[in-house]
């Protein structure tokens, strides 16, 4: 049977990790779907997976840091489509965590003050999480 465009979303968890005022970006691999541009960190969910559990896989396989369910809250959901691909981008504030955050799949990281979200080139889906971020802080 033929997929639905909902069906061939790719549904991925995705985390705004912040301390001190400032947000982890990394940068994602040249050869990766939006290559060489600034992400916040996530993956996508294997079959099955909650959110949640989902999101604390996905930054400890790409940051080493653990995550607790507790310190995670909901931020926005974004369904994008690039043409070649569509994503469902399930996006969380994560206010703690355990680790100090690295790049270990040798991708470089940066703490970013929120008003700098914006120097950084993320990708175009990215645009509506840094809007949510900052009308999040704002009130
Ligand atoms: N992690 C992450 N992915 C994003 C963001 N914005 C955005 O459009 N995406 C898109 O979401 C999709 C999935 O993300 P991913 O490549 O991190 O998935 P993954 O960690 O499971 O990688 P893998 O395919 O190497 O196993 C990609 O197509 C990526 O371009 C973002 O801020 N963070
Ligand atoms: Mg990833």
């Amino acid at each position: 049977m033929p997929n639905t465009a909902a069906d061939s979303s790719v549904h991925v968890a995705v985390g705004v990790i912040r301390r001190d005022g400032r947000i982890l970006l990394s940068r994602r691999a040249a050869n990766a779907h939006q290559g060489g541009l600034w992400e916040f960190p996530g993956g996508k969910l294997e079959p099955g997976e909650t959110l949640l559990d989902g999101l604390s896989r996905e930054l400890h396989e790409e940051l080493g840091i653990t995550v607790q369910p507790t310190d995670c809250a909901p931020l926005i959901k974004i369904e994008h489509d690039y043409g070649d691909k569509q994503v469902c981008l399930d996006v969380c504030w994560v206010n703690d965590f355990g680790g100090q955050p690295r790049g270990c799949e040798g991708q470089p990281v940066q703490w970013v003050p929120i008003a700098q979200l914006n120097d950084y080139p993320l990708p175009a889906a990215n645009a509506a999480i840094v809007d949510a971020i900052r009308a999040s802080v704002s009130v």
